[in-house]
């Protein structure tokens, strides 16, 4: 039912309703409620939106302008948009699909403004599919991609619902309307935490299905001479090519690697809270924001990649590159802009360097922070070594978070506000939280590939892909690590050099890697990257299929041309 709904397309989106309505559910609903609305969800018999952006207000949570303030003479809540800027914009499935959303709104009870919190509103009768009284529905018209899904906006005018419709799970409203407090004010995010984990293995399944089109397509394209009077090449034999696409390649497997992090991370994490134990909390919020941010911006990035390795067949829908560019450029954005979540990152990493300065020895995926040696250790390094490229991320993320934090507590001295001071120091954070995740996913790309259970001969690929993933890091990145005098100038060309021979090196496995994401070509909807690789015959039913091509001689001819031509001719 969910797939057939999912492929209906037009006008229908139901991808909200899976990743964040009913997850919000599963998150923010006591037990009672669960009982209520999840299996409902969960068997779509209801379908759902998870509306908390508005026009006026996305990153910016707590400034979100939608109320909903209790009436105790009723025991209801009165969800309104007070003002234009208000009205619900963007959430998925809302425009036309869902007959249900979770509201996110600003809880007022007794005259007392609790903040944002989640509410279940039904915003289409389940009979005739008409929105509810109070509620103003429509779709917010044609995106960059994903034009299937019904981006919807929402207003409502003085809706009640009943009490029990507040997501009660950590905090609460009594009959008489008293507040009871959550464990943490930052609970009613938790479902935003989840869906941003769920965002790097999006990434990484992005890139996958690029570098598969891309690499399936450089082994059937040939072009040019190598060498004057041989057969043209396979373009996946230029070096260039190779440079383009196999760093990608190693991203999706790295991201891949680090969304399995997240996962655990995530269940680990939330099962000790669910036994009252937040102390995890923070630092979950900070890898989730970080690695979201991290993983779709290299993401987006990397499917450009792939599609320009493509040339002109690279630019056509039938390649479909230009789609999931559009889809991974959606994940930059949406569940957090990537700045903002960096940010997010970045202050928490300025309050672990804090902690490690008054001598907290750090834990987790921050522990390196004090355990780096300030002072480097210049010398011949070698750079085909994991561990020495795994110390050389860390060192550099440690340098620079150090240098933000420094620079921010300059800036305090001279008297600045911690709010001016950290304004006029975020490109410095952004760029050390950014250092810092990158020594993550290296950290866990070389953590895995070394224990995870796969045959040696595996191990060995994946070894190689992991370090031309590092390989090219440093050599992208080489002023970061030059900059103290990590590495020298003499690591930096051993590192290309050796980056070259990962290259020749992945080079005849590269085929069985994209084969191994084990993507179907229904799945991948790509004429250049098709299993059988008949790419040619394929693009040209493709082509015809065109509906353009629908009649031989298109109705804009008789319309415009014809009689355009024929006043130019008229004029001669
Ligand atoms: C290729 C595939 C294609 C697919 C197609 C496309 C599909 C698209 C699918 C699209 C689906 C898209 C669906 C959608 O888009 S749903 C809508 C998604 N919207 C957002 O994500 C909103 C982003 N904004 C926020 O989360 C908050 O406003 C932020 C965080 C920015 C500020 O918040 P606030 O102003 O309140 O906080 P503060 O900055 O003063 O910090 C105060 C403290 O709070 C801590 N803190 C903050 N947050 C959290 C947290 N979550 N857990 C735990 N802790 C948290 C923080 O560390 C700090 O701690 P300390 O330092 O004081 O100790
Ligand atoms: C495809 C898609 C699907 C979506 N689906 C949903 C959904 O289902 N439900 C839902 O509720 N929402 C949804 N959204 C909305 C999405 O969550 C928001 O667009 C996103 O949170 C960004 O918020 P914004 O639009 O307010 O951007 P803004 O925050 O206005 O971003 C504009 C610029 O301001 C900068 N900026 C903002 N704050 C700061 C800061 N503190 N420091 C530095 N720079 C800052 C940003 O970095 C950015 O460069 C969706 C969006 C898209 C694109």
């Amino acid at each position: 039912m969910a797939a057939a709904l999912q492929t209906l397309g037009g006008g229908i989106g139901i991808t909200l309703h899976w990743i964040a309505f009913t997850p919000t559910i599963e998150q923010q609903a006591t037990e009672e409620q669960k009982k209520k609305w999840l299996k409902l969800a969960q068997d779509v018999a209801i379908v759902g939106a998870y509306a908390q952006t508005e026009m006026g207000h996305g990153t910016f949570v707590r400034g979100l302008e939608t109320t909903a303030t209790y009436d105790p003479s009723t025991q209801e809540f009165v969800i309104n948009s007070p003002t234009l800027t208000s009205t619900k914009w963007w959430p998925g499935g809302l425009g036309k699909t869902a007959n249900h959303a979770t509201v996110m709104a600003q809880l007022y009870t007794r005259g007392k403004c609790y903040g944002p919190h989640n509410f279940m509103v039904q915003i289409r009768s389940l009979e005739n599919h008409q929105p509810c009284p109070g509620v103003t529905l429509g779709d917010i018209g044609p995106k960059m991609e994903s034009n299937g899904n019904d981006n919807g906006f929402a207003r409502f005018d003085h809706v009640r619902i009943p009490r029990e419709n507040m997501l009660m799970k950590f905090a609460r409203v009594e009959a008489d309307g008293t507040y009871v407090q959550p464990p943490s004010s930052k609970l009613a995010y938790s479902n935003m935490v989840y869906l941003r984990g769920t965002f790097v293995m999006s990434a990484a399944q992005a890139l996958a299905s690029a570098t598969t089109i891309a690499v399936r397509y450089s082994c059937v394209r040939r072009q040019s001479e190598m060498k004057p009077g041989e057969p043209e090449p396979q373009i996946l034999e230029y070096q260039t090519q190779q440079y383009k696409l196999f760093p990608q390649l190693a991203a999706a497997y790295a991201f891949w690697f680090a969304s399995w992090f997240m996962t655990q991370q995530h269940g680990s994490i939330t099962g000790s809270m669910e036994k009252g134990d937040m102390s995890g909390l923070a630092e979950l919020h900070a890898l989730s924001a970080g690695l979201k941010s991290y993983t779709t911006a290299v993401t987006a990035r990397g499917i450009d990649v792939c599609r320009m390795a493509c040339g002109g067949h690279g630019y056509s829908h039938a390649s479909g590159l230009p789609a999931l560019f559009g889809g991974a450029a959606a994940l930059c954005t949406a569940e957090g802009e990537n700045t903002v979540m960096m940010l997010q990152t970045a202050r928490y990493l300025v309050k672990c360097f804090a902690q490690s300065q008054a001598g907290k020895r750090l834990t987790g995926t921050v522990a390196y922070l004090s355990a780096v040696q300030p002072s480097p250790v210049a010398g011949n390094r070698n750079m085909s070594d994991l561990g020495t490229l795994v110390a050389a991320f860390q060192h550099r993320a440690a340098r620079m978070v150090r240098h933000a934090a420094m620079q921010m507590q300059g800036e305090m001295q001279k008297g600045k506000a911690r709010e001016d001071a950290w304004n006029s120091c975020s490109v410095l954070l952004i760029k050390a939280a950014e250092a810092h995740v990158h020594s993550f996913v290296v950290r866990n790309f070389a953590e895995t590939v070394q224990t995870v259970e796969v045959d040696e001969s595996v191990r060995a690929v994946l070894t190689s892909l992991c370090q031309l993933y590092s390989l090219y890091g440093i050599t992208e990145h080489a002023g970061d690590f030059l900059k103290d005098g990590y590495l020298t100038g003499r690591d930096i060309d051993a590192a290309s050099s050796h980056l070259s021979a990962m290259l020749a090196r992945v080079r005849p496995d590269a085929v069985a890697l994209v084969d191994a994401f084990d993507l179907h070509d229904k799945i991948l909807r790509s004429v250049l990257g098709r299993y059988d690789g008949r790419v040619y015959e394929h693009l040209y039913e493709w082509a015809k299929k065109s509906p353009l091509n629908k009649s031989e001689v298109h109705e804009s001819y008789y319309k415009y041309l014809q009689p355009f031509l024929k006043s130019n001719r008229a004029k001669l």
